[in-house]
């Protein structure tokens, strides 16, 4: 039987089916999949919120482009994880991979419930699993009622052996797409020491240069800008080219690798960043236009009083989603 995704391949991806081009590099990867994915995700105006009643003809995919069409506007969610269980404990966790307690998954759906009228076409997570877990769980709470299924190509057999064979499950469906450049910033011989204690150790200013500023790396570990040239680098070789093509993506990852993605969408300079903070399990939400991102703050709940859209077209999505809902 031929993948469901087949159908919806661009011919213009070295002209070969889409088992023998997978590509092996992760930069063709990404592109790949949002073309595979393109087939569900058109744009971002929810036109298939229908999309079982959608028709074949309406599936075309969207090319990528890396230059600027000025009628485009999307979401961009950035999120961090939910408390895990070492940010419970207050140690350094950087690149070890910690799930979440009780407390950040409840902090993770009651995210999920705040972003639930946003659409999302993709989503982007670190490789370790407190962000996965928190965009998952965010997702069981999105009135879109689309299923995340996290992307595989470690190896020729994952891609091929993951393949989705109908184009209907498919529609329904959101790429996830894990990228180790998302995770939270290495912290070298911090990693598992409790935060207090090395405060008390090393003194409190030089805990907060290393835990803060731009450019102090911890012991063998990463600055923030060392974090920002891997985090930075990604989001704009394979989120901000979504984003350009009116897709509306969620970001699922980290303190540190998500301040250093604020510092390059709003333009903080080194002295600045030093005091963003970010809390487990916030929602932040930008809007993505004529090339320049606006911030829209963090979404309160669809039932809160508040902003009922932050733009023209998120509130036509949203009153698509408010007519589907029973
Ligand atoms: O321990 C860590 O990995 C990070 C995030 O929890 O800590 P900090 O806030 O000190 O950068």
């Amino acid at each position: 039987m031929m993948a469901a995704t087949f159908k919806c391949q661009p011919t213009g991806l070295h002209g070969l089916p889409i088992d023998a081009s997978a590509p092996r590099s992760s930069t063709n990867f990404v592109r790949f999949f949002s073309m595979r994915f393109a087939c569900n995700t058109r744009s971002n105006k929810l036109r298939h919120v229908h999309a079982s009643i959608s028709h074949a003809s309406l599936v075309d995919p969207t090319p990528l482009s890396t230059s600027h069409d000025s009628s485009t506007e999307s979401a961009l969610i950035l999120i961090r994880h939910g408390e895990s269980f070492w940010n419970e404990k207050n140690l350094f966790t950087g690149c070890c991979d910690v799930p979440l307690t009780m407390r950040g998954v409840e902090e993770a759906i009651e995210a999920g419930k705040r972003i639930s009228y946003i659409p999302v076409d993709m989503i982007f997570t670190s490789a370790l699993i407190r962000a996965q877990m928190t965009a998952m769980l965010i997702m069981t709470q999105h009135l879109q009622k689309k299923i995340p299924i996290i992307i595989h190509n470690e190896s020729e057999e994952s891609t091929t052996w993951t393949q989705v064979y109908s184009e209907k499950t498919t529609k329904q469906s959101i790429p996830v797409i894990t990228a180790w450049e998302l995770n939270e910033r290495m912290y070298g011989e911090l990693q598992g020491l409790n935060k207090q204690e090395t405060a008390e150790r090393y003194g409190k200013e030089k805990v907060h240069q290393w835990r803060r500023s731009f450019d102090i790396p911890p012991p063998k570990g990463e600055s923030l800008e060392m974090c920002s040239h891997r985090a930075v680098a990604y989001f704009k070789d394979f989120i901000e080219p979504q984003l350009k093509s009116g897709k509306n993506v969620m970001v699922a990852a980290h303190g540190n690798s998500l301040r250093s993605i604020i510092m390059y969408l709003e333009r903080l300079t080194s002295q600045e960043v030093v005091s963003l903070e970010l809390s487990t399990g916030v929602p932040l939400l930008y809007i993505y236009t004529e090339g320049k991102y606006m911030s829209r703050g963090s979404p309160v709940g669809p039932t809160e009083a508040g902003v009922y859209a932050y733009t023209q077209s998120l509130a036509v999505d949203r009153r698509q989603l408010d007519e589907m809902s029973p």
